[in-house]
């Protein structure tokens, strides 16, 4: 079995470089995913609230677990705390939630989910009569102290962030007193973040790329709309490697040193994402593939636009 390369993060833990994403991994269909990657060698689990499916993630971490086919510290296990969820007061809530539905004692890493704060106490889309989003006035900075505590707690080792934009990092940064370790962020070949990119690298921040085969069954996906996976010069590129698109695109993120955590329910394909180890793309491959850019979002979040936290209406990167 492929023993999976980790990237070093400044507080010293090792995060695996790659993880099995579960956003739209049906309840019914997720635990036998997350058993199939355990067992074809993943070791990273990207995990959110808001997915509705942390309860049956965690029926098949708790399955491996028991079978003795991993240990609990063998796993990396992400999670996120949810836009209602920011008030201070709620956050040790909202996380001591997502470590009963996952079955474990600590997480690996917790992120800020997006920025922006919803309102709370309600539904987890709350929306007024007219059907816009209900915002709440929270400071993600107000927050971020209290992952700090749930560090100090022992409930998360690592903590970090998600859509963030450089602006709001730094605004992190001037008042954390535990880094934030990684941001995850949309990236693939049509939006390649190069610039937030190296400004997080200058500050020590690892990126975790989500969206990285461009999120074909993303709920708002229009059917006539060109799928990255389906585009000439990247399956052409895979031609060449004798490798799927997939491969390909999941490839030049780790061989840039960026973290990347495809999902799928479908375990041929977990396979084939996972099956990424034992080849390598040229310099100019790399440069090639990097050219595609074309800032194109497939998770814009356009729910929550007029947020004056939305991370990205008014910045560049
Ligand atoms: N922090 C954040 O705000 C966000 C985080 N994320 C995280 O990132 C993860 C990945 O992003 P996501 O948006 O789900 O999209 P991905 O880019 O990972 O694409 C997932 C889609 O690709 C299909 N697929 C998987 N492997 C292959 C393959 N080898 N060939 C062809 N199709 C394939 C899957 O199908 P099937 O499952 O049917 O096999 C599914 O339809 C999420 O699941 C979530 O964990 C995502 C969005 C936002
Ligand atoms: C998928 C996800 O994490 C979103 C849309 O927040």
């Amino acid at each position: 079995m492929v023993k999976l390369p980790g990237v070093v993060l400044n507080n010293g833990l090792q995060i695996p470089i790659f993880g099995l994403g579960t956003w739209k991994s049906q309840p019914g269909q997720v635990t036998q995913a997350v058993k199939d990657a355990i067992d074809i060698g993943y070791r990273h689990i990207d995990c959110a609230f808001i997915y509705g499916n942390e309860n049956e993630v965690g029926e098949a971490i708790s399955a491996k677990i028991e079978e003795g086919k991993v240990k609990r510290e063998d796993l990396w296990i992400t999670s996120k705390l949810w836009n209602t969820f920011h008030r201070p007061d709620l956050v040790e809530g909202a996380l001591r939630k997502s470590l009963k539905n996952l079955r474990v004692d600590y997480l690996d890493l917790y992120l800020i989910h997006w920025p922006m704060a919803y309102k709370e106490d309600g539904e987890l889309f709350p929306k007024d009569e007219q059907g816009n989003i209900l915002f709440s006035n929270v400071d993600y900075v107000d927050t971020w102290k209290e992952l700090e505590k749930a560090v100090q707690k022992g409930l998360v080792k690592s903590i970090g962030l998600s859509n963030f934009n450089r602006k709001q990092i730094e605004r992190i940064l001037n008042v954390a007193t535990i880094k934030p370790v990684i941001n995850q962020v949309e990236c693939h070949p049509y939006l390649t973040q190069d610039k937030l990119l190296n400004f997080c690298k200058s500050k020590g921040i690892v990126i975790t790329a989500y969206s990285p085969l461009g999120s074909p069954d993303r709920p708002w996906a229009k059917a006539d709309e060109p799928k990255l996976l389906d585009d000439p010069k990247l399956v052409n590129l895979a031609k060449k490697y004798n490798k799927s698109t997939a491969q390909v695109v999941l490839r030049f993120q780790v061989q840039r040193g960026v973290v990347t955590i495809p999902k799928s329910v479908t375990k041929s394909r977990i396979a084939e994402n996972f099956n990424i180890f034992d080849f390598e793309l040229s310099k100019e491959d790399l440069e090639c593939i990097g050219s595609f850019n074309v800032n194109q979002r497939f998770v814009p979040m356009t729910a929550a636009l007029g947020h004056p936290h939305h991370p990205f209406e008014n910045d560049e990167y």
